[in-house]
């Protein structure tokens, strides 16, 4: 059946950054126009306190928000909570899961990505994506003592920072860690902050993590009166650590001490941080709120687990092979299958973990789960399938300068495609916020030039890569070829580096600088943004450019 092109909405798909961006766009541009949103989730995703920093850099907050906040922002925008279940191109129609059908006169596919897991279907194994994967995570990261993550990009680097009172493994296929935006260099740098505030291996001898572990005889030494002690009973309401000692301290001596029995719950969220080399008894003075008053102090004579590294990193090495408890403890029973070497680190680990991983480097962790941080693949399947889409190398939908995909009157921006036009020197494209929103913003406006037999010009925030962003509490400014990503083997780099304070690197080819690092509080963004933007020649400038004792803004000024 021939489309009828003029007639029917214009549609966007997703209730992510791009789609939002892009329904918002039309809605502004069209007033009279209905714009529908379609998209799976119960929620959409909000740019708020936009800040344009410089020219191309820009910062602002993603907060979800129930569709109600949009509609009512937009009066035009009529927002469907149903995935689309099928796509029928040549009909200009959309098929949502609750069976309706919803014609388009143009339509703009914006339905993201999806964790690319090492392993699907294993429940061991969790990605994170949404808002429902990170609620999963966190419920499964309470009960975990030890967690490996997988992949060496934002993800893993937000994880490894963040995760507290669990021991995490983290394997990584480089030498390095955070190779999507870091060289060695900058990975040096970040890494130092890491293990000073994590503890490595090196100094997990002396500091060394201890969690709370079942249950657990807990003293009551209370001043409470005689009745009240005698009646024996009572139910703890909150209990926190408030002092830690390697000997009991001297208890009051009219305190009779009454057994209380704590259940793990109101212990179990405790971890314990310090330097305690050595020693396998501590003991632990709780501030224990009851139903009967506060007790002020509490000796307990617990049990720890001991975490004797809160973060291991295993570089140049991939996930082999993931057994369950069960295929662990039958493959341990075959000693030829598991050469000697390999089996170390299983064998002081007297811990019996849901599940084991075997990485290439030949080691095998036990752990309670696994986060695969490997990146994501744009979100084409099931729903597109039957349509003639042209693909990118990393499974995208195939767009235009004009955000065109290759199938009539359909657009597509944000992770879900792929930029096929020719980029300027200095930007590629990264799925990220900032571009999904630049993207879905440049789609509605091309969709809008289109309506009127028009083109639109490239949106300038394609001149240059440029993000801001934060790892491991520190600033951080990637512009351009900040890798010197396909500059071929002539370029340069030139570094400043203060330990613990900033990071500065800049990319420079024939003299004209084509990306930066920024790490810090450097306050070079804005001028080295100018510098990649003019491709001003700065040969003559040298080692200048980077010299803290002058100011660059004057300089160039
Ligand atoms: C854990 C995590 C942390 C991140 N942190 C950062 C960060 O700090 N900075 C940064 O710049 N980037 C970050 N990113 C990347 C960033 O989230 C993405 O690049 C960005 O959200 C992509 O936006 P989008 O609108 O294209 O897709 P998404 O935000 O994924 O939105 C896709 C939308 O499409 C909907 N959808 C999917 N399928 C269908 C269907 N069949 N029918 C209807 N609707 C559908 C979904 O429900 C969703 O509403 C992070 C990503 C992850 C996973
Ligand atoms: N603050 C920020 O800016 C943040 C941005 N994000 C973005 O969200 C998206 C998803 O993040 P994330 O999942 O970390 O993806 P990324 O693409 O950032 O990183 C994926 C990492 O996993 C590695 N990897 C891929 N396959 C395997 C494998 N089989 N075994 C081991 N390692 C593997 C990749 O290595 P290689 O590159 O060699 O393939 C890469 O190091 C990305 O677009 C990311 O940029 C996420 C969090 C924070």
């Amino acid at each position: 059946m021939e489309a009828a092109r003029s007639v029917g909405p214009l549609v966007v798909v997703g209730g992510g950054i791009a789609g939002v961006t892009c329904a918002e766009q039309l809605a502004v541009t069209f007033p009279e126009e209905d714009i529908l949103l379609v998209t799976a989730s119960p929620v959409i995703k909000a740019v708020t306190n936009f800040k344009q920093v410089s020219k191309v850099l820009e910062e602002f907050d993603v907060e979800e928000q129930p569709s109600t906040v949009l509609e009512n922002r937009f009066p035009n925008i009529k927002v469907i909570e149903s995935g689309v279940r099928q796509l029928k191109s040549e009909e200009h129609c959309i098929v949502t899961e609750d069976g309706r059908q919803h014609v388009y006169k143009k339509l703009c596919l914006c339905a993201g990505a999806k964790p690319k897991l090492i392993c699907e279907g294993n429940p061991y194994v969790l990605g994170i994506r949404d808002t429902d994967s990170a609620q999963e995570f966190q419920k499964q990261l309470r009960k975990a003592k030890r967690i490996m993550i997988v992949g060496n990009g934002g993800i893993a680097l937000e994880l490894v920072y963040e995760i507290e009172g669990c021991e995490v493994i983290w394997a990584i296929k480089d030498k390095a860690i955070g190779n999507t935006f870091f060289d060695a260099g900058a990975a040096e740098f970040l890494i130092s902050k890491l293990m000073s505030e994590k503890s490595e291996a090196k100094i997990a001898h002396r500091r060394t993590i201890y969690t709370v572990e079942g249950k657990c005889n807990i003293w009551l030494v209370s001043f409470m009166d005689e009745t009240k002690r005698r009646a024996g009973h009572t139910t703890v309401k909150t209990c926190r650590i408030s002092w830690v000692s390697r000997l009991p301290l001297n208890l009051p001596h009219h305190a009779w001490p009454f057994k209380c029995w704590v259940d793990s719950a109101h212990l179990c969220t405790q971890t314990l941080r310090g330097v305690f080399g050595g020693i396998s008894m501590l003991y632990l003075y709780y501030d224990i709120h009851v139903s009967a008053g506060t007790v002020w102090i509490v000796l307990t004579n617990i049990h720890f687990v001991q975490f004797s590294h809160s973060i291991h990193i295993e570089t140049k090495c991939e996930v082999k092979k993931i057994y369950l408890q069960e295929e662990f403890k039958i493959m341990k029973k075959k000693p030829l299958t598991f050469p000697k070497d390999q089996h170390k680190s299983v064998t002081v680990d007297k811990e019996v973990w849901p599940v084991y991983v075997e990485l290439t480097n030949g080691k095998i962790y036990g752990c309670d789960f696994l986060v695969s941080a490997t990146g994501v693949t744009p979100n084409v399947h099931p729903f597109l399938h039957g349509n003639n889409f042209d693909l990118g190398e990393d499974g995208g939908l195939k767009v235009d300068d004009q955000m065109r995909t290759s199938l009539p009157d359909i657009y597509a921006a944000g992770d879900i495609c792929t930029a096929c036009w020719q980029p300027s020197p200095v930007w590629q494209q990264m799925r990220l916020w900032t571009q999904a929103r630049q993207m879905g913003w440049y789609a509605a406006k091309c969709m809008a030039a289109a309506g009127l037999g028009q083109s639109s010009d490239m949106d300038f925030s394609f001149e240059l890569f440029a993000h801001v962003t934060k790892f491991f509490n520190y600033k951080v400014v990637l512009l351009g070829k900040y890798n010197a990503q396909g500059l071929g083997p002539d370029h340069e780099l030139m570094l400043r580096c203060t330990r613990g304070q900033e990071y500065v690197k800049v990319v420079m080819q024939n003299g004209r600088m084509m990306g930066a690092v920024l790490i810090g509080e450097t306050d070079l963004e804005e001028t080295f943004e100018n510098l990649i933007l003019n491709q001003m020649d700065l040969s003559s400038y040298g080692e200048d450019l980077l010299d803290p004792d002058i100011d660059i803004e004057d300089y160039f000024d």
